[in-house]
């Protein structure tokens, strides 16, 4: 069985995007062929690929499609605007996606009439794919360390399938046991989408990391038994001053750790960092269909009807974090300070 941290969820083959359809993880490994931009829209929208990083790098992939489609209309720049739009609109807080977004139309708004734009926005989808990886080996290397020999309580699935490849949080964790750590992960099932119970169950399995599934009520238990050493997590926006929004649950977690002072970490890179946002009040939390919540493998587990709130991320307080791992350092509180140190500014 070939391991997990070199699964690669998207890929560019034959002028098509392929996408591993993470909706049908673990039961069947279907792969998407897409060639037009509004097909990755709607992969993104649906969720068959999904995690901050990764839906960034098919957004740029998006663009590039969009651009090729453009190509041949006088008036492609329009075009090819009317399409960023879209992409951008297909899920509101990962930072990622506008961010990737944006800098493909930057790239393309430069270039004149005539430009080859579809294939020079399709290296720079390769090359965002590419340092994605390296980024998040980076990242890997300077977690690790921090991670114990003993019980990591993960949230949401962060590995390969949530990134360009390896994962974040779930890199810290692959690269502490490639150095000897001895952890066991303990990971939270992620209600309603299980992300946990279906992709990250499906990476450990895959890599032989010790690991078990756990519902998201039985964490606090976890940790009151003192089964948990560390928690670590994804992101899918930072604002400046360090306050992380991730998958609903996440600040569940932030507050039990404290509770039980356990260390509680974030490993995202600095893409996943808004510069320009403040602090974590000002971001948009996406709502999702209440069938996510209503129904489980399509099957009703609630009177039809009833009121839902299904907010897909939740925002954790900066003083709630330790440390935020990044593929140029570790941030440390305060951490408005010292992630702009990390970018360079
Ligand atoms: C490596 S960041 C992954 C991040 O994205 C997940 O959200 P979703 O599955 O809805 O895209 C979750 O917040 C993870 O922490």
């Amino acid at each position: 069985m070939s391991k997990a941290d070199s699964v690669r969820a998207i890929r560019w083959e034959a002028d098509q995007l392929l996408l591993l359809d993470q909706r049908r993880l673990p039961q069947e490994e279907l792969i998407l062929r897409l060639g037009d931009y509004r097909e990755v829209v709607a992969a993104i929208r649906n969720m068959a690929v999904r995690g901050a990083p990764a839906i960034g790098v098919t957004a740029a992939y998006a663009m590039a499609l969009a651009a090729r489609e453009a190509a041949p209309y006088p008036d492609w720049r329009e075009r090819l605007r009317g399409g960023a739009e879209q992409i951008k609109a297909a899920r509101p807080t990962a930072v990622n996606l506008a961010w990737a977004v944006d800098r493909q139309w930057t790239l393309a708004e430069q270039m004149g009439a005539g430009a080859d734009v579809a294939t020079t926005l399709l290296q720079a989808a390769h090359d965002l794919l590419e340092d994605d990886i390296a980024a998040n080996r980076q990242m890997g290397a300077f977690g690790a360390s921090l991670m114990p020999d003993g019980g990591v309580l993960t949230h949401c699935n962060t590995g390969s399938l949530a990134t360009g490849g390896f994962g974040t949080a779930l890199g810290v964790i692959r690269a502490a046991v490639a150095a000897g750590k001895a952890l066991r992960v303990y990971a939270d099932e992620t209600r309603p989408w299980l992300q946990g119970a279906r992709l990250t169950a499906w990476e450990l399995q895959k890599d032989g990391i010790p690991f078990s599934l756990n519902v998201d009520g039985a964490a606090a238990a976890l940790m009151q038994q003192g089964l948990i050493q560390a928690v670590i997590v994804g992101a899918d926006r930072i604002a400046a001053n360090g306050d992380a929004a991730n998958k609903i649950g996440t600040y569940a977690l932030a507050v039990l750790a404290h509770y039980h002072g356990i260390p509680f970490y974030v490993a995202a890179p600095l893409s996943t960092v808004d510069f320009a946002m403040a602090h974590g009040a000002g971001i948009v939390i996406e709502e999702r269909p209440p069938e996510e919540v209503t129904h489980c493998a399509g099957l009703a587990v609630a009177p039809a009807g009833v009121q839902v709130r299904n907010p897909a991320f939740d925002v954790t307080p900066a003083a709630l974090i330790s440390a935020i791992i990044t593929e140029r350092g570790v941030a440390r509180p305060s951490f408005a300070a010292s992630l702009r140190e990390l970018r360079g500014a």
